[in-house]
């Protein structure tokens, strides 16, 4: 079980009513209702191919919903003008499955790039100063004039994190962050996810199918099965059911 969070349940910083999104004849979101609230660390569960991708994505503005309601930081997004969802994707911090650092740059003018793309008024101290103290707190102060090539992929996934936090984004979506990773590996990136949920005081969904993840990381859980979400509480709360797509999801996947 998790301890200090600051959750505030009064305070939602996304609700999803009736959402659904089909791809010619397939319906992947069927009806989806979510709540997100402040400070907490939701984890999406479900097998590959059922939408876990496409729901952060559409919260994103990256793809747009057919039916339902999406409200993300007070901002209706079915609708909305292109300018105004620039604007909100700045405070919302994407970590992609498979994002990549730049290849060419060093972890410094990796992480200066975001900010001298969207944060124009910054003086070079300024920029210095944002950079130095968000590898202090991913605990890679020491890769700051290395490669992307010279990193583990452990650290890669850290400094990738690291990236989207600097423009301090208030939604962190988090597509598949241990993917790949080994179990080691794997708890430092999960440790990671709490503490940038402890010190950006931010709220977090993470898609994941590593019930590792899900334990650790998750003050709630929800379970994305056929196209809808069939079960969500704690991780224990969830995984206590007679429904055998849910066990058998348990059986193959949890190695604790
Ligand atoms: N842009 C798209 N065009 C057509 N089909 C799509 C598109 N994006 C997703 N799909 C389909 O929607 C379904 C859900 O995809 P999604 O990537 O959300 O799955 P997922 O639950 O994230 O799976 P995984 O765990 O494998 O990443 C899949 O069948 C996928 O092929």
């Amino acid at each position: 079980m998790k301890e200090n969070t600051k959750i505030d349940t009064t305070h939602k910083v996304i609700t999803i009513r009736g959402l659904k999104k089909s791809f010619g004849e397939l319906d992947v979101l069927k009806g989806v209702d979510m709540d997100l609230y402040q400070g907490e660390n939701l984890v999406v569960l479900g097998r590959s191919g059922t939408g876990k991708s496409v729901l952060i994505k559409i919260i994103a503005g990256l793809l747009p919903p057919d039916e339902g309601s999406v409200n993300v930081l007070n901002h209706e997004i079915t609708g909305i003008k292109e300018k105004e969802m620039d604007a909100l994707r700045l405070k919302i911090g994407f970590s992609f499955q498979n994002s990549a650092l730049y290849d060419s740059m060093t972890v410094r003018e990796n992480l200066e790039f975001p900010l001298r793309r969207h944060e124009k008024g910054l003086s070079e101290n300024e920029i210095n100063q944002r950079v130095e103290e968000l590898l202090e707190d991913v605990g890679l102060s020491q890769t700051i004039n290395q490669m992307p090539s010279q990193l583990s992929g452990g650290q890669r996934k850290r400094i990738g994190i690291a990236r989207t936090l600097i423009l301090k984004p208030e939604i962190m979506l988090y597509d598949e962050p241990t993917a790949g990773l080994d179990p080691i590996t794997s708890m430092d990136i999960n440790n990671l996810i709490n503490e940038v949920q402890q010190k950006f005081n931010t709220s977090s969904i993470i898609i994941t199918h590593d019930l590792t993840c899900a334990k650790i990381t998750g003050d709630r859980i929800v379970m994305l099965l056929d196209g809808q979400f069939q079960r969500q509480g704690t991780f224990d709360e969830v995984f206590t059911t007679e429904d055998e797509r849910v066990k058998a999801f348990y059986d193959y996947n949890f190695t604790d």
